[in-house]
């Protein structure tokens, strides 16, 4: 049995694939999967395998409720639980990204947020992107992913909250980013090592640098209040 439809398949592996091509991971670093709501499963990378190899087979088929492979030999990205656990939490999204990009993880290296510095950052995520607490020895000994998972849902919030900042940094790991597609999600995985690439040299030439709350406000309205045209060629 084939699982997702023709364009979700395409989807989750050109947003795998977009991951090297912006540099935003090493190796086989990194993951994205979509979700097929109704069907009650997402797509995810196999685990392991090289960017370049991967095919629209590949991707593997998880039970969205006991996260179980549906179908075919591959392992799931060991980030699969992670994945599931925002889709469980989240209902609006549709697509998750984990990276390694450099910036974004000196940032969760450091216990650093990702602060709002400039417009930039304020377009896409409406505040600074949190970096988690550090999971406990308990929590890192069972279900280290499941709970990678709860960290950040526990450090984001609710749906409405994972819309205005669909990013966040797991404490001593890296980022996490997600939106309503697999596609958005890379590219907030995009923006975000932006930001944070930003953010580092901006508070190297001014350690005390930060943004009004009212330009803040004003830009992510621009993009996602009401009426939003920014980038909506049809509002
Ligand atoms: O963050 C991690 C591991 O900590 C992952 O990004 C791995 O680096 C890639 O694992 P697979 O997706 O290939 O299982």
């Amino acid at each position: 049995m084939t699982y997702g439809s023709p364009a979700l398949r395409r989807a989750v592996l050109l947003a795998n694939q977009t991951i090297p091509e912006a540099g935003l991971a090493q190796l086989t670093w990194g993951n994205v999967s979509g979700i097929d709501r109704e069907g009650g499963f997402y797509l995810i990378k196999p685990s392991g395998v090289a960017y370049h190899d991967l095919t629209e087979d590949h991707l593997v088929p998880v039970d969205l409720a006991t996260g179980k492979v549906l179908a075919g030999d591959l392992r799931p990205s060991v980030d699969s639980e992670s994945h599931r656990a925002f889709y469980l939490a989240w209902p609006s999204i549709g697509g998750v990204t984990h990276t390694h990009s450099t910036n974004a993880v000196a940032f969760a290296q450091a216990g650093r947020d990702v602060p709002v510095l400039g417009t930039t950052h304020a377009d896409t995520f409406n505040g600074p992107v949190p970096v988690t607490r550090t999971l406990t020895p308990e929590e890192c000994a069972t279900d280290y992913e499941l709970n990678t998972g709860r960290v950040i849902i526990e450090t984001i919030g609710d749906d409405e909250a994972a819309a205005a900042i669909p990013a966040a940094l797991v404490a001593n790991h890296g980022p996490f980013t997600w939106g309503a597609t697999p596609q958005k999600s890379v590219e907030h995985g995009i923006i975000l090592e932006a930001v944070a690439e930003m953010a580092l040299k901006t508070l190297a030439l001014n350690p005390n640098a930060a943004t009004p709350p009212h330009l803040q406000e004003r830009h992510f309205k621009r993009k996602h209040g009401p009426g939003a045209y920014y980038g909506n060629p049809t509002a």
